[in-house]
């Protein structure tokens, strides 16, 4: 199989290209591997994630194909469910003492997912896979991860801040996942992502759009959220290195 891969890249494709030859190629044999390899023998779409996060911290992605839009609209339907019953709650931000809810700086409403409702089972298993993916690929050594819906109505924002600060928590990887469908420039809401390196720099501008994510290092990328003009579904999650969460 690597042979073969070699040789794609020999004949002049990128490496794109490379990789759905190799998909089909591994199709084939997809049978053979499947009781001793639980991770699909090709994932293109863990290796394009992987060497974006290597090579510039940060990346958006489409995972409509890879979690298919039924349980899109699943996890959208539970969040709007949330809202009408008014079941989120204002979002705080700082940890333990220093947890604090400061309207100049984050106006979204978050609820926790337990993974119990059969769309959060399912996107527990989406999840879980991409922490092994990037394990394997980055050794990251991602044990666990935590996740929230979040609600912003018209006018709320989220201003400029990194999810963990350095060397103190474990949270490694971001990745929010959005639940908007037909969001429109003139919507706002998006995601701002500075450039990690001169963080006066916007090195990128993420529309919430149905089943697109972001996902970026933790640690090093600034972000923020623009005012929305309509309220903005979406999901956040943080893989994280420790096996036992911190008491808030
Ligand atoms: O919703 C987004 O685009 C980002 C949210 C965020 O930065 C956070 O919850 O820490
Ligand atoms: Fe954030």
């Amino acid at each position: 199989m690597a042979g073969e891969i070699v040789t794609a890249i020999d004949a002049g494709l990128d490496k794109a290209e490379a990789c759905v030859i190799e998909q089909a190629i591994g199709a084939r044999f997809a049978g053979l591997d499947a009781v001793s390899d639980p991770e699909p023998q090709v994932d293109c779409w863990l290796d394009s994630l992987a060497d974006a996060l290597a090579e510039h911290g940060w990346t958006t992605l489409d995972v409509s194909d890879r979690l298919g839009r039924p349980l899109l609209h699943a996890l959208a339907s539970e969040v709007e469910a949330l809202e009408r019953a008014d079941a989120l709650k204002k979002a705080g931000v700082g940890r333990g003492a220093d947890h604090v809810q400061d309207r100049s700086i984050r106006r979204d409403k978050i609820a926790w997912l337990q993974g119990i409702t059969e769309p959060q089972k399912a996107l527990f298993e989406h999840f879980d896979a991409i922490r092994a993916g990037l394990n394997r690929r980055l050794f990251l050594g991602l044990k666990r991860f935590e996740t929230h819906y979040a609600t912003f109505r018209s006018g709320d924002f989220y201003r400029r801040h990194l999810d963990s600060f350095q060397g103190r928590s474990s949270r490694v990887v971001s990745l929010v996942l959005y639940l908007n469908d037909n969001w429109r420039p003139e919507d706002g809401g998006e995601l701002r992502i500075f450039n990690r390196e001169s963080e006066r720099e916007v090195c990128g501008l993420v529309l919430p759009e149905m089943g697109r994510v972001a996902v970026f290092l933790s640690e090093e990328v600034p972000h923020e959220v623009l005012p929305a003009n309509r309220t903005r579904y979406s999901l956040a999650c943080w893989f994280r290195q420790d096996e036992v969460p911190l008491p808030l």
